[in-house]
């Protein structure tokens, strides 16, 4: 059929303002022939109805699936009432495997079809394992010379893929290869696409269509029909939305240069470089499904994603449950990863500087080993009495036992020399307590007297292991051992660091005195007993100090039986014997969590000693780094970049730049290039994809209380924006915030500059540029990042310290 002449077609009634170019009205009939007759008589009406009778019967297909899926699991209840232990084995085996499938079914059942591609006819027309052709370049005579061409196949994307009952697919999950040219394809190179529609749902109702043509100049038909070309807003309409205090997932308008990304092979490490707002928290987090779905067997429950705060950690952990993956990936901040140490606090920027630079490593070695030896007691006298400054007791210096009848003493010198001895090398700490209680065996046989009486060897050994027996029978010698060779505990070591003279002795020639003198200072927060609040770099010496002191060494406990052994007898197979001390290491090693694939996101934030935290947990992991050198909070990149070429280990390496900017409109992205100027020269912005016509806005506090001014804009952005206001203020400052918001609502929130990280707000107030940059280039950077949190709009509020122009602009973000 002919083409007929362009129409303009208006309205959808979510968007009555806009026209809609269409080159041709399509048949009643329905362009896939399965189309009812539509409701309404727009082309926009007529191709939702065509849309929505697909998803009728994607929704037909999934319920017999998910009675399918039921049935598997009453079928699997019945099964296990036989009883015999290959009928439970199989019994959880399909409960499991159905229980799985439902949720999934019923998890995804929720807005999970959200695009199509119309392609062209591939090359070799191959079929992949989704049902779909896998040539990604057209075959040479798809089209015709006159620019015609026919629609040779139409694929419908979602969040899971569906098959109907001959297998053909209804919809191709996201992840599939397939499905890659609805993010690839461009106008410049299309390959097989010739349109590519998003579309929005809600249930099971098709809200909306919105469609990109990506070979403009064909006529190409389906059905006999020429193709209509719907709109063109799908990102904008994603982007202009207003933000709640969750992270959505973009599953629908991921971009071509960030599924690169998502797909790059998982066997090297990704690393990706990118600006505010150019998606990488979005990717990585698109990332983990994608390699979820490319190989579960491998990744379930082995990725881990470190975050740099818990806010980003609430902010982001909906996203992966959204695209199906509910509880296979840990999101954790980079102060939560050590079990059973929270970080609570954040430490002031010249004292993070301390703990977490590379030199910390030398102390903490002298720490783990030196905590061994306790300070003696103090001794105060004050009028003739005498007090003991502390309530533990000081390292015993000498060990008195009987053994053979006879009465052996090892005194100070002969007990250091054997600690010594026994710290030689590099091994951990507390594994070293068997060792030392040899030596110290030996000294006292040796003083024996005994170790000559016999020549015969094997006489002489049972002698000895008599003499031992004898000795490690007495109470005094095991009290003096817990007391002289404790078992430590990282806690225990951070105290002991505390304590400003044994600190100053660990950290001879690598810190200064007041280095010393604040690090120990800072130090005593966490308490004589190690209890107290810790703070994010707190973790990763905790951590540090964990890998030196190495577990306790405990005696081996028998093995706990497995029910499976029991079945199978298989305890009495495995041969009992002792565990070496190498065995027991690399157990206790190989005990840590380790994870398959380790996503690293705001990277340039880490410190040296995070990077050696995290790289303990990807020791054999291939890894996806995302970060932006110019948002980084940490001052010493060359030092941090060393140790996390360490992690990363010598696998191959593969980069990727983003460079658009879909958060902020252009209006913001241009101030916030101000300061990225000063705090990177030559840096190069993000592109903003969009702009809003809305200005920055500059209010002064000079002369007014601050508190009042911050609250009456956080007031007046409330009733501008549907979504939520960030107030981000310099970190001192943030109690005080919370007091000047009281009230407002759970849309507004005030926030630290640097909790501000990777969060997002509809507006933002940044509160007294100058304090946040605080005269320091990491300063600069963090205002970077205050600036780059809104995606509608910005008002920089300045007192006496910001030096503001008669317009209020701070001198921070003048030109
Ligand atoms: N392809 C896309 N489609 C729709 N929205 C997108 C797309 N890419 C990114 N966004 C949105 O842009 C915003 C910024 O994304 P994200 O937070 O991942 O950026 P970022 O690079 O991590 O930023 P920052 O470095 O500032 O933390 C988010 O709201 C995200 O959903």
């Amino acid at each position: 059929m002919a083409a007929q002449e362009a129409a303009v077609d208006a309205v959808d009634s979510a968007d009555p303002t806009r026209e809609e170019t269409v080159r041709e009205d399509r048949s009643r009939e329905g362009a896939e022939g399965r189309a009812p007759e539509p409701d309404g008589d727009t082309v926009r009406d007529r191709e939702i109805a065509i849309e929505q009778t697909h998803l009728d019967r994607v929704y037909r297909r999934l319920e017999e699936k998910i009675g399918d899926a039921e049935f598997l699991m009453r079928d699997a209840a019945k099964l296990g009432q036989v009883g015999t232990p290959g009928a439970l084995a199989e019994r959880d085996a399909q409960v499991f495997r159905a229980g799985a499938h439902l949720s999934r079914l019923n998890n995804e059942f929720e807005d999970f079809l959200f695009g199509r591609i119309d392609l062209l006819l591939g090359q070799d027309g191959k079929k992949g394992p989704d049902g779909a052709y896998t040539s990604v370049e057209p075959a040479e005579d798809a089209v015709r010379p006159d620019g015609s061409a026919e629609i040779a196949e139409t694929l419908h994307i979602g969040r899971i893929g569906v098959l109907d009952a001959e297998y053909a697919p209804l919809v191709i999950d996201w992840r599939a290869p397939a499905a890659a040219p609805f993010y690839r394809s461009t106008p410049v190179a299309p390959g097989r696409v010739v349109r590519r529609r998003v579309i929005r749902s809600k249930g099971r109702r098709v809200l909306g269509v919105e469609d990109d043509l990506m070979r403009p100049e064909l006529t190409a038909r389906l059905d006999g029909r020429e193709l209509p070309v719907i709109g063109d807003g799908a990102l904008m309409a994603a982007l202009g939305r207003a933000r709640s205090h969750t992270m959505r997932d973009i599953v629908s308008s991921i971009q071509a240069e960030q599924d690169l990304v998502i797909r790059a092979p998982a066997a090297s490490v990704t690393q990706v470089e990118g600006g505010p707002g150019t998606g990488k928290t979005a990717v990585a987090l698109h990332r983990a499904a994608y390699l979820l779905y490319q190989d579960r067997r491998r990744y379930a429950g082995g990725i881990l994603i470190v975050s740099p705060t818990p806010l980003l950690v609430a902010y982001t952990e909906g996203v992966l449950p959204s695209l199906g993956e509910e509880g296979q990936v840990a999101i954790r901040a980079v102060g939560h990863l050590v079990d059973g140490a929270e970080a609570t606090v954040y430490d002031e920027q010249a004292i993070a500087r301390i703990k977490g630079s590379a030199r910390m490593l030398k102390v903490l070695r002298k720490a783990a080993r030196g905590a061994l030896e306790r300070p003696r007691p103090t001794v105060t006298v004050q009028d003739g009495q005498l007090t003991l400054g502390e309530d533990t007791p000081g390292t015993p210096e000498r060990l008195r036992v009987v053994a053979f009848g006879r009465r052996l003493e090892l005194e100070t010198d002969e007990l250091r020399r054997i600690r010594n001895t026994a710290l030689g090398g590099t091994a951990p700490v507390n594994l070293l307590r068997p060792r030392a209680r040899r030596l110290l065996l030996d000294a006292l046989w040796s003083r024996s007297g005994a170790a000559g009486r016999h020549t015969d060897p094997e006489l002489a050994a049972e002698l000895r292991s008599s003499f031992d027996e004898d000795v490690t029978g007495e109470d005094s010698f095991r009290l003096f051992l817990d007391e002289w060779w404790p078992e430590l505990t990282p806690r225990a070591v951070l105290a002991a660091m505390a304590d400003e003279r044994r600190l100053s002795r660990w950290a001879r020639r690598v810190l200064n005195p007041g280095e010393v003198r604040r690090l120990a200072r800072s130090l005593k927060r966490v308490g004589p007993d190690g209890t107290g609040p810790l703070s994010v770099h707190d973790v990763a010496l905790l951590d540090e100090l964990h890998a030196l002191l190495g577990a306790p060494a405990r005696p081996r406990r028998k093995r706990e039986l497995d029910p499976l052994d029991q079945l199978t007898g298989l305890e009495e197979l495995m041969p009992q014997r002792e565990e070496s001390q190498r065995e027991r290491a690399e157990r206790l090693a190989a005990e840590r969590t380790e994870y398959a694939h380790v996503i690293v996101d705001e990277a340039q934030d880490l410190t040296p000693l995070q990077w050696r935290m995290i790289g303990r947990r990807g020791r054999h992991a291939t890894w996806t780094v995302v970060g932006d050198p110019a948002q980084s909070s940490w001052p010493e990149p060359e030092e941090a970049a060393e140790l996390r070429d360490e992690a990363l280990g010598s696998r191959p390496r593969r980069r990727f730049q983003l460079t658009v900017n879909y958060r902020n409109p252009a209006e913001i992205a241009e101030l916030a290039a101000k300061v990225l100027a000063r705090a990177m020269p030559g840096a190069e912005s993000p592109v903003a994809v969009r702009s809003t016509g809305v200005v920055p806005r500059f209010a002064c506090a000079v002369g007014r209380p601050l508190g009042e001014t911050v609250r009456a804009e956080a007031e007046r952005l409330l009733d501008r924006v549907d979504g939520t206001v960030g107030v981000v203020v310099a970190m001192n400052r943030r109690a005080e915030a919370a007091r000047w918001l009281a009230g407002l609502g759970d849309r507004v929130v005030a926030l630290g500059s640097l909790e501000a990280k990777g969060l997002e707000y509809d507006a933002t107030v940044v509160v007294c540029p100058a304090g946040i940059a605080d005269g320091t280039a990491v300063g600069l950077r963090v205002l970077y990042v205050a600036l780059t949190r809104a995606t509608q709009e910005l008002t920089v509020i300045s007192d006496g310290r910001d030096a503001p122009d008669a317009d209020g602009v701070p001198e921070l973000l003048r030109d």
